[in-house]
Formats: C-alpha cells, structure tokens, sequence
C-alpha cells in the first residue's frame, strides 16, 4: 500500500498535513510538526505584517463533536515564518499568510514576490475571527479584485484557503472567480464560522471574543468539509488542486475527503483532542481500508466518488 501524495512536484511519504493554526505558530510546534510521522507536508500559522497576540482566552473550546476557536490570528509576524520557511524548513512546507485587509495582503505578497522563498504559499481568504473584519472569500467581487492584483506581480507558487460554501450557486460563483487564475491549489475548509456554544451549568458561552461566537471544527463539519471538496473539485479547473480540510478523525474520514477529490488531506482538531499521534493511526486506518479494497495507492480511487 502506498500512500505518496505529490505537493507541487515534492513528493510526500504520505497525503496529511496539519490544519493550519494547529500546533504551527512557534519554532517548537513547528520542529514538533518536522518530527512528526505520517505528516507527509506542513502549514504554518498564517502569517501577517506584524505579529498579533490575537483574541483574549478562553478563545479555544474542545467539545464532544468538535471544536470553537476565536483565536483571533495569534502569530509571531510574517518576518518569522518566512525565516523559518528559508532557513529552517525539514519537511514541505506551506507558509500560510492572511492580512486583516486587501491592502496588506497586497503589501505581504509584494514583500514574498521580493524574497528569496520559491516555495508554495497559500493566501487565507476565510479567518471568522477578526472583529469587525468579514470572511473575505464571501464577498466573490472583492475575492476577484484581490487576486486580479495579486497576480498582476505574483509570480510564485500561490493557493487560497476557502471558507466553507452552503449554496450551489456560491460555489459556481467562487470557481468562475478562481478559476480565472493560476492558483497551485485551493484548501477548503476553513471552521464554519460564527458558530456558538453554550455551557447550559453555566449558563454562559465558551470563548471570550465576539460574545463567543467562533469557528466550528471537527467531526461536525464533516459533511460541510466534504461537500465543498467534491463541488470544487467538480468545478476548478485540474490544475488547481484541492486540499480538503475538516472534519477529519478517522482514516475513513481521509479516505472519504480522497474519494471526494482532494489530493491531500488536513486534519486540525482531532490534533488538538488527540495530540501528533494521531497521523500514525489515521494512515495505518487509511491502508487498512486500501487493503481491504483492493486499492495500491491514492490515485486508485481519487475522486471517484460514486452518484446513485
Ligand atoms: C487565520 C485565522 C483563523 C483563525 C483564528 O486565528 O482565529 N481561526 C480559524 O478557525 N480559522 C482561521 O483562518
């Protein structure tokens, strides 16, 4: 059974990754994540212009099916993450960045199009935790003004992190927007956004920022996560690949995001409940239910999800 997955033209020893915000956003976490078995690739905490010490605690809540996270962009400043890409990397990587407005991310990607980095970067279009600030890829004419000047200069490796998409014609429309350009790759999903939990004893939410509304992860999201990998994967052009994200804790769940049509799979909250272990069981999972198919490798059954 072979699980080599291909990121950009590297060639990873298996197809998971970790969500990015997940055990990502200092030195340690991420040499934790460079010693990390079955993590085939990397992403790092998305960067931004200057660091942020993001949302005040509690702003990360485990629940039984899943997880609310209003983090609010917690990270150590762009400078860091692309020292730690050029000078640091052990494993592929995927330098994340996000900006709190076009402006600035026209500004970061100046900055990356003018570094040394050649590596693949992908673009968050979704954080639902900046107070005040919308999920940008919701907006579908300021997704397409943003990317159109993008690449107008960016010349490298270049993906967008998505928020996940509850309309059939939502993701008809952001597909006719990206697949205008040449994106290396789209993740989806991000957390569903504005989620909110209620501690009933208490009587109180569970995160401090927004009232505590925040982004919904894990096993919830499953059928979300699975959804917009096989609408996008449908509609973007082959080039671009897919990266599904969400909802992920079992190898069936790896399996089923791969019969969806992702090419690589990431898993966040399920690292949160279970810790970096968790990629051994989720591969030893996924070539047991390969074997028991019948399946070699992942393009044996890639996309091949089946209609009635
Ligand atoms: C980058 C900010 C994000 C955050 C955050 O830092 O609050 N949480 C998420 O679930 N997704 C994000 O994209």
């Amino acid at each position: 059974i072979d699980l080599s997955a291909d990121l950009f033209g590297q060639s990873l020893q298996s197809p998971l990754l970790n969500a990015s915000g997940v055990h990502c956003q200092t030195k340690e976490e991420l040499n934790d994540l460079a010693n990390t078995s079955n993590l085939g690739a990397m992403v790092t905490k998305s960067a931004t212009l200057q660091a942020r010490e993001g949302n005040p605690n509690p702003r990360y809540h485990d629940l039984a099916n899943g997880s609310i996270n209003s983090m609010g962009l917690p990270n150590l400043g762009y400078d860091f993450y692309l020292d730690y890409v050029l000078e640091d990397q052990q494993k592929p990587t995927i330098l994340s960045v996000a900006a709190l407005s076009a402006a600035d991310a026209i500004t970061l990607l100046k900055k990356l199009q003018a570094s040394d980095y050649q590596g693949p970067t992908e673009l968050n279009l979704s954080c639902p935790n900046i107070v005040g600030e919308p999920q940008l890829a919701y907006d579908f004419e300021a997704t397409d003004q943003v990317l159109s000047e993008v690449f107008s200069f960016y010349t490298k490796p270049l993906g967008v992190k998505l928020p996940p998409y509850f309309d059939l014609v939502h993701f008809d429309q952001i597909a006719k927007v990206l697949n205008k350009y040449p994106l290396t790759h789209v993740n989806t999903i991000n957390s569903v956004g504005n989620g909110l939990w209620v501690d009933v004893e208490k009587e109180q939410v569970v995160t401090k920022a927004k009232g505590g509304f925040g982004g919904l992860g894990g096993a919830m999201v499953l059928p979300t996560a699975l959804a917009n990998v096989r609408a996008l994967r449908q509609r973007l052009n082959p080039s671009i690949k897919v990266l599904g994200t969400g909802g992920v804790t079992t190898g069936a769940d790896v399996f089923a995001h791969i019969l969806c049509g992702a090419d690589l799979v990431s898993v966040g909250t399920q690292v949160m409940k279970e810790g970096l272990g968790v990629y051994d069981r989720l591969a030893a999972e996924l070539k047991e239910i390969m074997a028991a198919k019948g399946y070699q490798t992942l393009d044996d059954f890639r996309g091949q999800l089946k209609e009635l």
